[in-house]
């Protein structure tokens, strides 16, 4: 509710207008039975029908009053309702784009994305409602009840006993339909999460003919969402005849009543009408309010799921004041780093880890899969922050830079060439934004991209499709370190970022950036020896402990596990 009320009253102006228009379509609403009672009880008795012409012309004028207020309702309310979920779906946003790996393991991507549109859209739904009628019913109800008193207080019992039957319905519906909305939403997630799965690792499933098993998968929980569904609508269904017949109960025994009274003499008919109509009123304008408040429990469990991602901080906290001024340029130091995952049971990832790298030098990484490499080296941009000991970047600490200040200084290559729809040119500005026409050429050579950027047939206004999916898995890994190359950052990290390339187009690569990067630090975690074994230093990782240090040469004599790597794809002649 917090969320709710929070983000309609942003809309202030809104709100007011939207209480303007609910107040005079009241007026009009209420006014016509009104009218009606006197045109029948004192022109159509009367023979007056002149009377009754003027009270006509009133009734139109006023029924085109309430039709024109009625549409502002509509206006308004459509305004309000996309000003509210536009402010929370921006926050969200900006709120995740502030996540640490760590937020977005714990809630999910998936659930992410169905928290920033479904329930999101859930919230804007209930408002949208809220605000159109929860002003509105209200006041129509109390309204037409007092005047209910005002024509009948004998016939008005009958509407009085209905309310504590209808109100006792409202919230036994309520009460079960919350955890079923839950239910619901989880549902939801999970269809989006195999949904996402599925789309994203086609080829996969293609190549290994598991499209039925898939099949099964998303019929099994689409079958499992669709049950949670029916069984909410069910219930709700389920009232509304019951309304009806409750409805139709109190209108029978009014006109009953009603019609004895006017035999009497003690009623007159023109007051029976408007009894009844203003009966019509009360009672839907009842039903109306109670189908807002059945909507809520499905609405506020969507807004705790997004109050749930906007109370989230991010574990990594970012200093007040970050340092800027460093008297090096890219000297990295790991001091005695341990780091286990957040929430991981196991053992520390990686334990106990020392080395210094300085500018103009590379520092290569190697060791079995799983050894740690790729979590090593995520400590540097602070991806997460380490269990134990420190990461220091020219002598500061990495938990005293500002993220962004930090980030400035790294060219980060991942395992996986991640790109993004867009042009080439586009992909490569987010190295830097204001890139000129020469860094994208400069960065394009460096990178050995040049070539088939210009077999393209727009060059570096080629579109790349989501994820990249139009190149090559070389060319993306081209175009990923041209990203990080046209940032001129002092320290590259290239994880793992050759792997895709052939040999011939490795070796020239690592050749060329050996030019670029004579000023800076680089980083390199790879499989395969001939990548880095003219590193300056080659750190061999097993299970988390480092277990060997130095060049080339001096690993192959006194490290086994480097031996046994390099024997396993080296000939005799080059291990010689
Ligand atoms: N997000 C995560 N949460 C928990 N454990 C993780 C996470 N990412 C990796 N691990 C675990 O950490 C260990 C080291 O993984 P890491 O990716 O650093 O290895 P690596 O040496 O880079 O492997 P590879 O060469 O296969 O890429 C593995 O046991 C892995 O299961």
């Amino acid at each position: 509710m917090r969320l709710m009320w929070e983000y309609t009253m942003r809309q202030k102006k809104l709100l007011f207008f939207n209480f303007i228009c609910v107040f005079g379509f009241i007026l009009i609403e209420l006014g016509l039975p009104t009218l009606l009672a006197k045109m029948i009880d004192v022109g159509v008795r009367n023979k007056d029908w002149e009377y009754v012409k003027v009270m006509g012309l009133w009734m139109v004028v006023i029924t085109a009053i309430g039709l024109t207020l009625h549409i502002l309702l509509t206006y308004v309310g459509a305004r309000l309702n996309t000003a509210i979920i536009i402010d929370i779906r921006d926050d969200m946003f900006e709120k995740m784009q502030g996540f640490s790996h760590q937020e977005y393991e714990k809630l999910g991507v998936s659930s992410l994305i169905t928290r920033t549109t479904n329930d999101a859209y859930q919230v804007m739904m209930f408002l949208g409602m809220l605000l159109k009628t929860g002003f509105l019913t209200p006041m129509m109800f109390t309204a037409s009840l007092y005047l209910i008193m005002r024509e009948s207080v004998s016939l008005s019992k009958f509407v009085f006993m209905a309310i504590p039957l209808l109100l006792i319905g409202v919230i036994v519906l309520a009460r079960l339909s919350e955890p079923l909305s839950k239910l619901q939403q989880k549902n939801l997630d999970k269809l989006n999460m195999i949904l996402r799965e599925n789309l994203s690792g086609l080829r996969v499933v293609r190549a290994f003919v598991n499209e039925d098993f898939q099949e099964k998968r998303f019929k099994k929980v689409n079958e499992n969402y669709a049950s949670s569904s029916t069984r909410l609508f069910s219930l709700v269904a389920a009232a509304q005849p019951a309304f009806y017949f409750l409805f139709n109960i109190i209108m029978v025994l009014v006109i009953w009543f009603g019609s004895k009274q006017i035999e009497l003499g003690t009623l007159e008919v023109g007051k029976l009408l408007s009894f009844i109509e203003y009966v019509f009123h009360a009672l839907f304008s009842f039903m109306l309010f109670a189908s807002v408040f059945m909507m809520y429990p499905r609405a506020a469990v969507s807004a705790q799921r997004i109050q749930e991602v906007l109370d989230t901080s991010s574990s990594i906290v970012e200093p007040e004041e970050g340092v800027i001024e460093t008297s090096t340029h890219g000297v990295l130091e790991f001091k005695n780093v341990t780091f286990a995952y957040p929430g991981a049971t196991e053992s520390p990832v990686i334990r106990d880890v020392s080395f210094t790298a300085n500018p103009g030098e590379t520092v290569a990484f190697i060791g079995s899969t799983g050894s740690g490499k790729s979590t090593l080296i995520q400590l540097i941009p602070r991806f997460y922050d380490t269990t134990k000991g420190e990461v220091l970047i020219d002598g500061v600490n990495v938990k005293d830079y500002k993220l962004a200040d930090l980030r400035a200084k790294i060219g980060y290559i991942p395992q996986k060439a991640l790109l993004f729809t867009g042009t080439i040119r586009d992909n490569l500005r987010f190295g830097k934004l204001d890139a000129t026409e020469e860094d994208f050429l400069y960065a394009a050579e460096v990178a050995q991209a040049t070539e088939f950027i210009s077999q393209k047939e727009h060059g570096f206004d080629e579109m790349l499709s989501e994820g990249g999916s139009n190149f090559s898995g070389g060319q993306k890994q081209r175009l990923a370190i041209a990203r990080a190359i046209i940032r001129r950052p002092d320290i590259y990290v290239f994880d793992d970022s050759f792997s895709a390339l052939d040999y011939k187009t490795d070796a020239t690569l690592r050749q060329r950036l050996k030019k670029e990067t004579t000023d800076a630090t680089v980083l390199i975690v790879a499989q395969r020896i001939s990548t880095i074994m003219h590193a300056d230093k080659i750190i061999v990782l097993n299970e988390g402990d480092v277990v060997g240090s130095g060049t080339h040469q001096e690993l192959l004599k006194n490290c086994g596990i480097y031996y046994d790597i390099a024997a396993s794809q080296l000939s005799k002649e080059e291990l010689a």
